[in-house]
């Protein structure tokens, strides 16, 4: 969808901000520019979108050179997304929301209900937020603002630069789910400019690392940056937890799990229970009703006299080492290390036991995963 092709940019004073950069963004697709203070990141995209024009090389929109195309058409093309988003103050949130579609002459019913749309989308229901100002909102609330003004004509391509750079951590990690989902709706071709390597990985599809001068040092999918970073730069920049990093970007498949070696129904007498963990040389087991996960049970809870005539149920006791099938490896292994059962349980959403994972298989699949 986006090619740029040895693009470079050398601003009148000389300074080269950025050096015979290539890079393919496919459609649909979240493409992150990420690297230190003053590596170009904000010049590419910007000469994306022609408000900075490149010195030598070409950038492709859909096939198409966009220094062919007038700049304006080409920017409605684009919804932009910048740090202080820009809003009118003096505007509405739904005046704000409806600036591009009003420049390109529509009507206003469909202006009206484009408008309740995005703001339903980004979630500030109209009802609420379409009458108020600027300053009536959170740091977040605007930006969710900016992300729906950029996205009212419904554009291809969306450019963001440092979107939530300026919100605080809890509420950048709230914005930043809420940004995924959002994308799942609306699938734009994506170019997202942060200096933060875990935005970067928690949200590219593909990340491009730049180097100070305008020189790409490392591009591909988070996994293939975090597991051979190909440079010291790259390494350092990524952080020395990248082992940890790779687990945030690879959710769990079924085929992962293993299959416990013992599984204890509630109805069984801890007598036999103890049999089966004994004959798997097992300490903790998982304890299931009709398939369910209720528990795990500690070998220790079988033993003496107060075992006798209970069951499995009696004995089982509440398991924080579980996690839902649509988690990550790093959640699996963070529960993995909230309990002694040595494995974490995998569940559906109906709390079905669909497997375990043990710390040891965990390092196997992790290690081995390409993707
Ligand atoms: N108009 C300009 N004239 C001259 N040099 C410029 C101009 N704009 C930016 N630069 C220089 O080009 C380089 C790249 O700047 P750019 O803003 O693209 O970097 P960045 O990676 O986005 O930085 P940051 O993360 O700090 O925003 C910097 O060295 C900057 O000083």
């Amino acid at each position: 969808m986006i090619t740029l092709d040895k693009v470079t940019k050398r601003y009148d004073n000389g300074q080269v901000a950025v050096r015979e950069l290539s890079l393919e963004v496919p459609e649909g697709d979240i493409c992150i520019l990420v690297g230190p203070s003053g590596c170009g990141k904000t010049t590419t995209m910007r000469m994306v979108n022609r408000l900075i024009e490149p010195t030598a090389g070409r950038i492709l929109l859909d096939g198409e050179d966009v220094t062919d195309v007038d700049p304006v058409g080409l920017r409605r093309r684009m919804g932009y997304v910048i740090q202080q988003v820009g809003l009118f103050p003096h505007h509405t949130v739904a005046d704000n929301v409806a600036t591009v579609p009003l420049l390109l002459g529509w009507d206003k019913a469909r202006v009206g209900d484009r408008t309740d749309e995005l703001l339903e989308l980004v979630g500030l229901p109209p009802a609420d937020y379409r009458d108020r100002y600027p300053h009536q909102l959170s740091g977040g609330q605007r930006q969710r603002v900016g992300v729906a003004r950029a996205l009212a004509a419904d554009p291809p391509v969306l450019l963001m630069d440092e979107p939530f750079g300026a919100i605080d951590p809890i509420s950048r990690d709230r914005l930043q789910r809420e940004f995924l989902r959002l994308q799942e709706t609306v699938r734009k071709t994506i170019v997202f400019v942060t200096h933060d390597i875990d935005e970067a990985v928690t949200l590219g599809d593909r990340i491009a690392v730049m180097d100070v001068g305008g020189e790409l040092a490392r591009f591909g999918t988070p996994n293939e940056i975090l597991s051979d970073p190909g440079s010291d730069f790259v390494a350092d920049f990524v952080g020395a937890d990248r082992g940890l990093k790779r687990l945030d970007v690879m959710t769990l498949e079924r085929t992962d799990l293993e299959v416990p070696a013992v599984t204890l129904e509630v109805a069984l007498p801890l007598a036999e229970a103890r049999r089966r963990l004994d004959d798997a040389g097992w300490v903790h087991a998982p304890v299931v009703d009709d398939g369910r996960l209720v528990g795990v049970l500690r070998r220790s809870a079988t033993e003496g006299d107060a075992a006798a005539g209970r069951t499995v149920g009696d004995a089982a006791v509440a398991l924080d080492a579980r996690v839902g099938e649509d988690h990550t490896l790093k959640d699996a292994f963070a529960a993995l290390l909230l309990d002694d059962a040595g494995w974490v349980a995998v569940v559906d959403g109906d709390e079905t036991l669909l497997g375990v994972l043990s710390a040891e298989h965990l390092h196997e699949v992790a290690r081995h995963r390409a993707r």
